[in-house]
């Protein structure tokens, strides 16, 4: 895709961000850099180097297996790959100022492994009043990913809508979600194939 599509793309899913409290991008990140960031992911995994995935932050972690089933490592600047993840969300944060005006300023990203049957139930990703993350990202790095491979981010309209889902979206490589992190519950659906993500939120400065 040409960049000039992209930052149509970009804009008009700013645009449903802001009415929807969700958007999702097709293609927006690019596939050699998706297979970069599927290989160090890989090779992360292969090195042991991820931990299992807990509730909450860093330090405060609380490890639930009935609510979540996956592998995380946070992403940093050492790595190339991960620094043109870093990059791309730079340009998103830009744009999100830019129209949004709410002053997104700190990005942290955890790449995401989820073995067959992982998943992660409905949940917030901020608590609202908190202002804390601001803004949720996701992508994914899997390629040719199908219906019947489950594993859908699950995503509903507002805290305490308990209807049915607004949408359910399939993790297919190059995608990526947005999400108000105080407005939108949603849930990884258990998954058929190993699943591998990155999420990331945006938060405003404190103080
Ligand atoms: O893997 C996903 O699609 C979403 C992950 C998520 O909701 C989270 O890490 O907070
Ligand atoms: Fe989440």
């Amino acid at each position: 895709m040409a960049a000039a599509d992209v930052n149509n793309d970009l804009a008009a899913a700013i645009e449903r961000l802001s009415e929807d409290g969700f958007a999702v991008v097709d293609d927006f990140v690019p596939p050699a850099l998706v297979r970069r960031l599927a290989e160090r992911l890989d090779n992360l995994q292969a090195a042991d180097a991820l931990a299992t995935a807990g509730l909450g932050r860093e330090g405060e972690r609380q490890v639930d297996r009935s609510i979540r089933r996956a592998a995380i490592r946070w992403l940093d600047e050492s790595d190339a790959a991960e620094a043109d993840l870093l990059a791309l969300a730079e340009t998103i944060r830009i744009a999100i100022n830019g129209r949004l005006f709410l002053g997104l300023f700190h990005f942290e990203c955890n790449f995401i492994s989820y073995p067959v049957g992982g998943f992660y139930r409905r949940h917030l990703d901020s608590l609202a009043g908190a202002r804390n993350r601001v803004i949720s990202f996701t992508t994914y790095l899997d390629p040719d990913w199908q219906a019947e491979d489950g594993g859908a981010l699950r995503i509903w309209r507002a805290p305490d809508d308990v209807g049915p889902p607004a949408l359910d979206v399939l993790p297919r490589a190059g995608r990526v979600a947005l999400m108000l992190s105080e407005e939108i519950p949603h849930e990884v659906l258990p998954t058929n194939r190993p699943r591998r993500a990155i999420a990331g939120w945006w938060r405003v400065a404190s103080g």
